[in-house]
């Protein structure tokens, strides 16, 4: 449990979207000052960095580095603590958000803020729990203070990587359960896709550095769970619109918000490729992205693959 004393903070949060809205109401439920900042405001970065302790990042995966390159100039204290929301990878170069804001910020402690914790339900007060993870143990438990509240509890841990990989990875997860669920292809069929999705994101996430302990907790098993069984995500959405047989450009004209799905499943193939990692459910689920098989053929396809013993997987072969 933290040490850490509940005192009011100032607090900017980046990207009014959904994600960044939810984060400001609990942040302000619990008395700390927001402030709020997106590329479509009128408040400048120059007016609000100064004066927060704490740099909550709720924006998109496309806008994380234009807008740390926005920031650079505005020389951060050392003290300032990062916390980022963000749940996808950097097309051009892999990276993850926290690597992005760490490789600009060296001297800046930063925090992934992963969990279950889809916007909607949170909005509407109902009970959530989350992962705040860093290298830094203090900034951690600070960020894990000034988030804590009776419907929002906050666990810490020190692997940021794998809680960033898990709640990124669960997004290609989330757009295969969709398919799923929108073929009608039963319990069964949901079970074994989620069951073998959890050893397909520890293998990406063991070869990139990450623990595989960590994907058993909220931010992967947990998020696994709340994002590819709830038509709330928009990932999830994405998947069931597919196997509708709509096109992307007709999903992606209906859906409310980001799906960071959508280039993650595009960025994890590019790794797997460099890597030599197996990914069947993303592989499938990047072709069906890319219109090249129908949902039937995906399906086929994995039942049809070479078969193996079931925890392979996880001995790190
Ligand atoms: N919604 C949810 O339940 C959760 C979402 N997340 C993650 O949080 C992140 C944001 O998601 P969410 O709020 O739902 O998405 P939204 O689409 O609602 O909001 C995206 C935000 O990112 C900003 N943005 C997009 N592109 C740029 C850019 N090029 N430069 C600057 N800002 C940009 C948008 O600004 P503008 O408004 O000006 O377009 C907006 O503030 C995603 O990575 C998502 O995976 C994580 C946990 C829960
Ligand atoms: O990450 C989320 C919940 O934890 C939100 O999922 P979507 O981005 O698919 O809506």
């Amino acid at each position: 449990m933290a040490n850490v004393e509940k005192q009011p903070s100032i607090i900017a949060i980046l990207g009014t979207g959904v994600w960044g809205s939810a984060l400001g109401k609990l942040l302000s439920n619990n008395q700390h000052q927001v402030l709020f900042w997106s590329r479509s405001n009128s408040t400048t970065l120059t007016e609000i960095i100064p004066h927060s302790s704490v740099i909550v990042s709720a924006i998109s995966i496309k806008g994380v580095q234009s807008t740390i390159n926005k920031l650079k100039n505005l020389n951060l204290t050392p003290e300032t603590i990062i916390v980022t929301a963000t749940k996808g990878l950097d097309p051009d170069t892999t990276k993850t958000p926290s690597q992005i804001w760490q490789q600009a910020f060296p001297h800046n402690p930063v925090v992934v803020l992963s969990g279950p914790n889809l916007s909607k339900e949170i909005d509407r007060d109902l009970p959530a729990a989350t992962t705040v993870a860093s290298n830094s143990v203090v900034a951690a438990e600070t960020i894990q203070a000034i988030f804590s509240a009776d419907l929002f509890r906050v666990y810490v841990n020190q692997d940021p990587l794998g809680t960033e990989l898990g709640g990124t990875l669960k997004n290609i997860m989330a757009i295969a359960a969709g398919v799923c669920d929108g073929m009608k292809l039963g319990t069964n069929a949901k079970a074994a896709l989620l069951t073998r999705a959890l050893p397909e994101m520890i293998q990406v996430g063991t070869h990139l550095g990450a623990k595989a302990e960590t994907f058993f907790g909220l931010s992967g098993l947990g998020d696994l769970i709340a994002t590819c069984d709830s038509p709330l995500s928009r990932n999830y959405q994405v998947g069931y619109g597919l196997a509708q047989r709509k096109t992307l450009e007709e999903i992606l004209s209906d859906l409310e918000g980001t799906a960071e799905g959508i280039n993650t499943t595009q960025v994890l193939i590019k790794i797997a490729h460099q890597k030599q990692i197996a990914v069947p459910i993303a592989h499938q689920v990047n072709l069906l992205l890319k219109g090249k098989i129908t949902p039937q053929q995906a399906v086929k396809a994995l039942m049809a693959r070479e078969l193996k013993a079931e925890f392979h997987h996880l001995d790190g072969k």
